[in-house]
């Protein structure tokens, strides 16, 4: 009976071991014997030893390196682990492979258990056998967060659609749609080799499946208009956090970028939210600079918390600063009580900044007061650094002369794009400028064009009533116009780091 069962109904293998679990047993075999004694025999290919090695044992995902491009491959029959080296998959299950060892693959599951094993070569194929394999809509080896990624990007569109294979469930599919700002994933089954959304309307192959719901798409209230367009897509790590998880409470301010919104993170954690649009920003740059900005940690910087670019608009989510920018705090009754002494040491705290980036070979582009913030205890902190560059050459280029900040950059950045540390040095200078006259517009009465014209011709900005000499003197050797006759950033920090010190031994 048993035979006769697990023989003619092996799609219930399940049921079957339960019954007679002492079977199971049966279909183990001896490392050595290289021959299958299981039920299946007949069907399954014959088997050789595994590989002992020592280094395949207990791993887990986190140890093992698996190209998130990797070749997806999927088990032809079951089979049981007969150590601890091995992996136990079932028919149907999909694998990235790590390796191949002899006749077997180091192979991890694309969905539930992390654990990494041997696999016999001949229990699995390559997925790119799957007859709608190359399809356009057909998309292997992705998850519903990168689903909705590649969706909600700008190349894609309303009814933009796309199949991939479930993450849960071995022989599942979603169809995932673009209906509106969001993607509806619908379900497709598949038994006894026909696929389903609807259990009364089933489909020998995947693109009837389709062609029935592009007809008839209000069974599923989606639309299916476009394939998917295919891109690289944007690498998810542990700074993409979920877009629910923040919200934006109260408008801060309008920059080039978008908007800046102070939120809660979680419903409890402050923080500042800045919007941009996907439209505006240029996807690899955008990609490069992230990705810069995550390596940079510095007490004097901005910290990046998380970010969102799943959908519009990007969230770019960092610390808040209580008393926003330092431009706005020099010009409040607060910021008009500060001393010398004070203004001195938000030179020093800028210029700390500015030495970090620098050492990190960034490139500011916009050093200006109004990218400063300022927190508590007159903690003050450089934003914006890198995201001049993010913004597609049309929304910040000299020839649209009102977008660049002419009057705080270098002449050979404004005219000619030549931005370097020794440029950001020059717009050093102007912040110096704006902290010694408590926030004032430099070449107040001036346009942009005159501005250039009279830097060209030698005039430079006059000291400020409450500039130390010294100070004023720094500022000039910012505003040389040879850029290699500018002082460094390490030069700069010192010099006032000493002209503070006195400063404070003479107040003493
Ligand atoms: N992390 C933050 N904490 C507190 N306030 C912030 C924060 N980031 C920005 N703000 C506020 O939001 C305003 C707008 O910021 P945003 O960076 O978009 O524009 P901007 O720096 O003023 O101009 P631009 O970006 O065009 O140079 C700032 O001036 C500041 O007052």
């Amino acid at each position: 009976m048993e035979v006769f069962a697990r023989k003619h109904m092996s799609f219930l293998d399940c049921l079957w071991n339960r019954m007679w679990p002492h079977l199971e047993q049966h279909c183990e075999m001896s490392p050595n014997s290289g021959m299958s004694l299981s039920p299946h025999s007949a069907m399954t290919p014959s088997l050789t030893p595994s590989p002992t090695s020592d280094q395949n044992q207990n791993l887990s995902l986190k140890e093992v390196n698996v190209p998130s491009t990797s070749t997806v491959f999927i088990v032809l029959y079951d089979f049981r682990a007969r150590s601890n080296e091995e992996l136990t998959v079932r028919q149907g299950e999909r694998l990235h492979i790590v390796r191949k060892e002899g006749d077997y693959v180091l192979a991890v599951k694309t969905c539930g258990s992390s654990d990494v094993g041997l696999v016999p070569t001949n229990y699995v194929v390559e997925s790119s056998k799957e007859p709608f394999f190359n399809e356009p809509w057909y998309f292997d080896g992705i998850n519903r967060t990168e689903a909705e990624k590649l969706l909600l990007s700008s190349l894609n569109q309303l009814g933009s659609y796309l199949i991939r294979p479930s993450e849960t469930y071995t022989d599942q599919y979603s169809l995932s749609v673009r209906v509106q700002n969001r993607v509806t994933h619908i379900c497709i089954k598949k038994t006894d080799g026909n696929f389903y959304i609807q259990k009364n309307r089933s489909f020998s192959s995947l693109q009837d499946l389709l062609t029935f719901y592009k007809m008839n798409w209000k069974l599923i209230k989606s639309p299916l208009l476009y394939p998917c367009v295919r891109q690289e897509l944007l690498s998810t790590d542990a700074w993409e956090q979920p877009r629910s998880d923040f919200q934006p409470k109260r408008k801060l301010g309008e920059g080039y970028f978008g908007e800046v919104w102070e939120g809660l993170w979680k419903g409890t954690y402050p923080v500042a939210i800045k919007t941009m649009k996907q439209a505006d920003v240029t996807k690899t740059e955008f990609q490069k600079e992230i990705q810069a900005l995550k390596s940079l940690r510095h007490p004097n910087l901005i910290q990046l918390f998380a970010v969102c670019t799943i959908g519009e608009p990007i969230y770019i989510v960092t610390e808040l600063m209580q008393k926003g920018n330092l431009l706005t705090y020099l010009n409040s009754a607060d910021g008009r009580m500060l001393t010398p002494l004070h203004l001195m040491h938000i030179t020093c705290q800028v210029a700390e900044g500015m030495v970090y980036l620098a050492e990190k070979h960034v490139v500011h582009r916009d050093l200006a007061a109004r990218n400063i913030l300022v927190g508590d205890n007159l903690m003050c902190k450089i934003a914006d650094f890198g995201l001049a560059r993010l913004l597609k050459e049309e929304f910040y280029s000299p020839s649209s002369n009102t977008k660049i900040p002419v009057k705080w950059t270098a002449p050979e950045a404004a005219i000619y794009q030549r931005y370097s540390l020794k440029s950001d040095v020059w717009s050093y200078g102007i912040v110096l400028y704006e902290i010694f006259t408590y926030g004032e517009q430099p070449y107040s009465g001036m346009t942009n064009r005159e501005v250039l014209e009279q830097l060209n011709h030698g005039y430079r900005l006059p000291r400020p009533r409450t500039c130390p000499a010294d100070v004023y003197q720094i500022m000039l050797s910012c505003w040389r116009d040879e850029e290699d006759l500018r002082p460094s950033f390490q030069n700069l920090r010192d010099k006032l780091n000493s002209i503070n010190t006195n400063l404070n031994c003479m107040q003493k």
